[in-house]
């Protein structure tokens, strides 16, 4: 599978890209100035003064890196290399995170700082026990600037669990949660389990590939529709809406986040212009989700779902507005993450034959009522997870205190950190071989590599539905291994946006005697 092979460090513009940025404002208000007045009405004191501004920039970037060492009492973690328009540019690229993992590599800190034109320091997070510590300090902060960015995906800019902090995420949150009791889950999984087979029954009259990212895409969709909203997608919805937040999240999670004047320019871009069209294209299949629920009203069966907690809370959601913006969260969060967590596991035992083989034969043995108990099913799963964690970067934090990482630098209060799981789990000094996907390592796992491996981040933000997600994830793969031997026919390539994506995979598929 492609992934980013030019590597960051050949093309290292640290020194001199960093030091010509820094001095950017200066150069501009120059030219500027030059096109106002002419450089020779100016003078030559005019010309200097504005070239001093631009160097005062610069040393006070330098005078902040020193005043910030004596108030913290320690060295702030090192820049990466790259100038601050290369991390730009890798930002909005689908290769950040194996870019990220290479700097990390050959560096001597897994935390380094990135420059960005934002206030405050930003820093990448690649040390499990630093990531720990943000994830479960309460005084640990979601940024505004970056989770109200997520607001728009939903059509209304309005607020909802992801992207609040305190009493109002407080309150959404527990209105959810017994959405996600062990009863409810089994409820939802024997339906996941309804559209596998659907999906298989597609397998067995194919013609014996398949499109590993789109057609989980579809059947997490449709399962995850129909068990927490009470509604059956068409496949004309499904399309619309995978493809609504495709372009959506490339908009507010990724371009917007990096290029703040986005917002601000908003309909002057294209790009906003086409997000907010599909946003609201979004919006509207949740309207006739919501619709629909109150026409049937609530029941026996739909009772304890995701969408009749939402719909009869009119204190966690306010109005309409918030209801819909929380219905477009669950569902953007859920179908996204849980299908490429399948997808990434299926490629990966297609790609190993004895341990596909290995697993089949165990689950050949065993009732597939009792098939999550598998221990080696367990271990494939966490293998892949570990492998390409879905969601590499989804949780950034303002820290409320200085954190200390293991080489003795110091990430000052008030900094940005970006915690980057696949940076975790593929930490050479806690794996083995991280690149290499080998169940076998949880046989007997280390209390790093335990302590490493939090695919669904930590603390009181961690993800709600991670018990609905890793029993889809157990059930999809244990039923399709069981009955196809899977081999790859394209590899396609890995994309990165919000999650990581293995993009036009394609697996071919031979039915196996059961
Ligand atoms: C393999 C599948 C999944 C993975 C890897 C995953 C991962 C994550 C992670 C890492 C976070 C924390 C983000 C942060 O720290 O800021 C999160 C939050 C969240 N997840 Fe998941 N998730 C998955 C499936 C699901 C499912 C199935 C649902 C619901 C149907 C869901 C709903 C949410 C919600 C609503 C939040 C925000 C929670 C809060 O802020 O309190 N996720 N997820």
């Amino acid at each position: 599978m492609s992934v980013f092979s030019e590597s960051v460090l050949d093309d290292d513009t640290s020194v001199f890209g960093s030091f010509v940025e820094e001095l950017a404002p200066g150069l501009v208000l120059l030219l500027i100035a030059d096109a106002v007045w002419g450089i020779p009405k100016m003078g030559f004191f005019g010309t200097i003064a504005i070239l001093c501004i631009g160097l005062v920039y610069y040393f006070f970037g330098r005078l902040n890196d020193w005043y910030s060492k004596k108030i913290f009492g320690g060295i702030l973690p090192p820049f990466a290399p790259g100038s601050m328009m290369k991390h730009m540019e890798m930002a909005t690229c689908g290769q950040y995170p194996w870019w990220l993992l290479e700097i990390a590599n050959k560096s001597n800190s897994r935390v380094f700082r990135v420059s960005r034109p934002t206030k405050g320091h930003k820093c990448i997070v690649g040390e499990y026990q630093v990531a720990r510590e943000i994830l479960t300090d309460p005084q640990s902060k979601k940024p505004p600037a970056i989770y109200n960015q997520m607001r728009y995906v939903n059509g209304s800019g309005d607020a909802s669990m992801f992207t609040l902090n305190g009493k109002r995420w407080h309150a959404k949150r527990r209105a959810c949660v017994p959405a996600f009791s062990s009863s409810r889950v089994r409820k939802m999984n024997s339906i996941a389990l309804e559209h596998t087979e659907a999906f298989l029954e597609l397998l067995r009259n194919g013609d014996g590939v398949f499109d590993v990212s789109s057609d989980m895409q579809s059947l997490v969709l449709g399962a995850i529709s129909e068990s927490a909203f009470d509604y059956i997608m068409s496949p004309q919805e499904k399309k619309e809406f995978s493809e609504s937040v495709r372009l959506s999240l490339i908009e507010y999670a990724r371009n917007a986040t990096v290029h703040t004047y986005r917002s601000w320019l908003g309909w002057l871009l294209p790009g906003r212009r086409r997000a907010s069209v599909v946003a609201q294209r979004i919006r509207n299949i949740m309207i006739r989700v919501l619709k629909r629920y109150r026409e049937s009203g609530e029941t026996e069966g739909n009772r304890g779902t995701l969408i009749q907690l939402i719909a009869s809370d009119d204190n966690a959601f306010r109005n309409d507005d918030e209801k819909l913006a929380q219905l477009v969260e669950f569902l953007v969060a859920g179908h996204d993450t849980t299908s490429y967590s399948i997808s990434w596991a299926l490629i990966s035992l297609a790609k190993h034959p004895e341990i596909q083989t290995r697993l089949r034969d165990e689950l050949s043995r065993m009732r597939p009522e009792n098939w999550s108990q598998s221990e080696y099913l367990r271990m494939c799963m966490k293998e892949s997870t570990r492998l390409n964690p879905v969601s590499s970067s989804t949780s950034v934090r303002v820290i409320g205190r200085d954190i200390r990482t293991k080489g003795g630098y110091v990430i000052p209060k008030g900094s940005t950190c970006f915690l980057w799981f696949l940076l975790l789990s593929r930490d050479p000094s806690v794996f083995d071989d991280p690149d290499e996907y080998k169940p076998s390592r949880w046989e007997n796992p280390t209390r790093e590599m335990l302590d490493s491996f939090m695919p669904f981040s930590l603390g009181a933000r961690n993800c709600i539905g991670q018990t609905l997600a890793g029993a889809h994830l157990h059930t999809v793969v244990a039923r399709i291994c069981s009955e196809f031997e899977l081999t790859v026919e394209d590899e396609g390539k890995v994309d990165f946006f919000m999650t990581l994506k293995p993009i036009g995979a394609r697996l071919k598929v031979r039915r196996v005697s059961r």
